[in-house]
């Protein structure tokens, strides 16, 4: 059975960058942005909800209308709620099964921004919390999407702080552009494989 290793952190906390790490060293890894976006376009009783809840324009030409749905939802505490509520189950079904395919091998993970407030702790084994400082976020996800710095603390605002992320996370990877990465998410691994043999078994392919 697969240690199951929870990535989380808040947006621009470098998630992607240390899931592509543990990717290239052998760790499949769900992304949970990139899962619930394949989800939410394929399954039609999200579908269904999404519209009855937003309104049919919230599909465009069958594909989801994702600036819409952000500007409904991020500002809006409520409606983010009710939006995870249709879409989170989903995400959580396929993750298991997604997990249960892999179960031969040593490591797994799964990434979420929001992997503690949308009820995924007790899916994983271990959780990883990825931290930087909220002003060194803000300007990463600025440069990277684009996005006004409005947009950027709307969706800082539906995400647990820091804080509780940290008090539930049993390693904390620090990615502030100063402490190196890679070392970290090394170790991590050392301790993760130190009772499964994971270095070993590498080794022995
Ligand atoms: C609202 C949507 C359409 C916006 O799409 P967009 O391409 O602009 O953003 P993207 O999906 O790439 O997310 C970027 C980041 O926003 C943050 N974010 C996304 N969804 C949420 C959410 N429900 N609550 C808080 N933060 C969120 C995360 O930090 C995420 O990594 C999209 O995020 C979405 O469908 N969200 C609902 C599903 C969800 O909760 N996904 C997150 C992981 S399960
Ligand atoms: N250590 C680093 N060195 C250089 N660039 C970095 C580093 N960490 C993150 N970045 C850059 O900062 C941006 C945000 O990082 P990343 O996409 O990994 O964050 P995230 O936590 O996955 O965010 P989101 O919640 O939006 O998915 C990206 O453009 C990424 O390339």
């Amino acid at each position: 059975m697969a240690i199951k290793v929870g990535i989380t952190g808040g947006i621009g906390s470098g998630k992607s960058v240390v899931s592509r790490l543990l990717g290239i060293m052998g760790i499949p890894v769900y992304i949970s942005d990139i899962e619930a976006k394949r989800i939410t376009n394929t399954d039609e009783v999200i579908r269904r909800e999404l519209c009855a809840l937003v309104g049919e324009e919230v599909f465009q030409n069958g594909e989801l209308n994702r600036p819409l749905l952000a500007a409904y939802m991020f500002g809006y505490p409520e409606r983010t709620k009710k939006v995870n509520g249709i879409i989170h189950p989903q995400v959580k079904n396929d993750f298991r099964q997604w997990a249960g395919r892999l179960s031969s091998k040593p490591l797994v993970g799964m990434e979420s921004a929001i992997l503690i407030e949308s009820g995924f702790r007790d899916e994983v084994d271990v959780l990883v919390m990825i931290y930087a400082p909220l002003d060194i976020r803000v300007e990463r996800v600025i440069r990277r999407d684009g996005s006004s710095r409005d947009l950027v603390m709307k969706r800082i605002e539906a995400q647990m702080t820091d804080e509780v992320k940290r008090s539930q996370a049993d390693f904390v990877i620090v990615n502030d552009d100063e402490t190196p990465l890679i070392p970290q998410v090394l170790e991590l691994i050392s301790l993760l494989s130190k009772n499964n043999h994971y270095l070993c078994s590498a080794k022995n392919n």
